[in-house]
């Protein structure tokens, strides 16, 4: 709650107290039961009192790029308030309304650069609505104890799904067949168009998309090759192959399912399409910053490449509409859609209902059970850190989150701090430069609240303080 004014804390204290809603409020999704049997094991069979972290009223959500119903709906069953749009901001805007809210909710388009999040004073967590996080700056929100979540993988089958459809609609030229018809012409042809049985699929990145896709693509009898950096299990009949080079050139069909890194940027260039069989086919539907499109351009043209699937690119329109995805958006654009057999998708990998709708569910009650209860468990920035409930007729009872820089000798200074009360529990973990405690205290009055806000807030390692009653 860094930013709050201390002088509102009674208020919010006697708020607080007033609204403590329904203890099933967030319970009821499969997510939410998933979680509660890992770190709450311990919860005793008494009614858990349900802490807020001020008036809920006051807690403004930003939803961004079309998030999903069912979040809008768990938010608002908080009471929180909620602003929605369908597609990302403009940075000018994005940083006008980030000012005051305490969560934000993005896909894949919104930038939150350090730029943009150095305005967000109130800023307690991000949601990321995708399984990517590579468009926030994870450093910056670390630093400034903000925390960051995601969905792991309620997309996964969603995308490996659509690339089985690639790779059968490349081998058969679908996509071409279909546009010509739809433009009149009878183009009934066999030349060049192949099963898939028999053929080997090479996949990089073989994490949760991958491996998906593995189990798929051998249902249909592509023998499957995998390369990733690190040694994983192989599922049904699939292999390893210990270089990326191994896998270009002993594939047919090649697909990226890697993040966006340093290491991953043009991952797959010139040198790269040399080393594949004449006329393989290549699929991209992890980050536009994987594939050196120019370099493919020239694969394509060159015969080497038999054709592409793309879903992601370098750059990608913020929001719908026609002429959208132009060369003044990747000075590329033209020559791409004027080559056969290349599938181009406007980054739909994750875009059914299905994964939306339990992405939403997901991320939204990671996000409150983070903002009510301080648990931490599953941010892609932050030590997971939660504790079990308070008992609902514990009063006096206040719940600190202290986020600080990880250097010695903090948990005795804050411990002092809380020493004049009784620590009913309390965890601290740390995730390299940045750790976070929750504590538990009784035996609290609302100017000991105030006191504590203030020498917490004093100390050198704080990066931010919130305070749950
Ligand atoms: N098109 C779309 O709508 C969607 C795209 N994605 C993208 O797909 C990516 C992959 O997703 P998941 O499979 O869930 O991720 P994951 O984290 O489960 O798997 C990624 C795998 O890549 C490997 N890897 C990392 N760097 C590598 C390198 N330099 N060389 C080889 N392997 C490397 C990792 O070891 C890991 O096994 C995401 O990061 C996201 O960017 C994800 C969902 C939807
Ligand atoms: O659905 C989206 O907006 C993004 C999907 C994606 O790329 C991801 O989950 O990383």
């Amino acid at each position: 709650m860094s930013g709050l004014d201390i002088d509102n804390l009674k208020n919010s204290f006697q708020n607080a107290i007033n609204l403590s809603g329904s203890p099933g409020a967030v319970s009821t999704s499969p997510t939410q039961s998933f979680m509660d049997t890992l770190p709450r094991r311990m919860s005793t069979s008494k009614h858990a009192k349900v802490l807020k972290p001020f008036s809920t009223g006051d807690m403004k959500i930003l939803l961004l790029e079309n998030v999903n119903q069912t979040a809008i709906a768990i938010f608002k069953e908080q009471g929180y308030q909620v602003e929605f749009y369908k597609s990302s901001l403009p940075e000018e805007e994005l940083i006008k309304k980030i000012e005051d809210v305490h969560a934000v909710g993005i896909r894949s388009k919104t930038r939150l650069t350090a730029n943009v999040l150095k305005h967000a004073k109130n800023l307690v967590v991000i949601g990321c609505f995708c399984i990517g996080t590579n468009q926030v700056d994870l450093d910056y929100a670390t630093n400034h104890g903000i925390a960051v979540f995601n969905s792991p993988f309620s997309n996964s089958r969603s995308v490996a799904e659509l690339v089985i459809a690639e790779i059968i609609s490349l081998a058969r030229q679908l996509g071409d067949r279909s546009i010509e018809l739809h433009t009149g012409t009878w183009n009934k042809v066999s030349h060049k168009c192949w099963e898939v049985r028999g053929k080997t699929l090479g996949i990089i990145g073989y994490g949760h998309i991958g491996a998906q896709l593995s189990v798929l693509a051998e249902a249909m009898g592509l023998h499957v090759l995998y390369y990733d950096v690190v040694t994983i299990m192989a599922l049904g009949t699939a292999k390893q192959v210990p270089t990326l080079d191994e896998l270009l050139k002993k594939s047919d069909f090649v697909t990226c399912h890697v993040p966006a890194t340093p290491e991953t940027k043009n991952m797959l260039s010139a040198p790269q399409f040399a080393a594949m069989k004449d006329g393989a086919y290549v699929i991209n539907a992890s980050r536009g910053t994987v594939i050196d499109i120019p370099a493919l351009v020239q694969a394509c043209k060159a015969n080497k490449i038999a054709g592409a699937a793309l879903d992601v690119f370098p750059h990608e329109p913020g929001k719908n509409g026609a002429g959208a995805f132009n060369d003044d958006l990747n000075n590329w654009t033209s020559e791409l859609v004027s080559l056969p057999n290349i599938i181009l998708t406007p980054h739909i990998g994750g875009s059914t209902e299905e994964a939306q709708s339990a992405i939403g569910v997901e991320v939204s009650t990671a996000l409150t059970k983070y903002i009510n209860e301080g648990n931490s468990v599953g941010s892609v920035n932050f030590p997971e850190v939660s504790l079990r409930s308070l008992d609902y007729d514990q009063e006096n009872t206040v719940r600190v989150l202290y986020i600080h820089h990880n250097v010695p000798g903090v948990l005795k200074t804050v411990n002092n701090i809380l020493s004049n009360h009784n620590i009913e529990k309390q965890f601290s973990d740390s995730n390299g430069d940045i750790a976070y405690l929750m504590a538990d205290i009784s035996n609290v009055n609302q100017s000991d609240i105030k006191d504590i806000y203030t020498e917490l807030n004093q100390t050198d390692a704080k990066i931010s303080i919130r305070l749950l009653y």
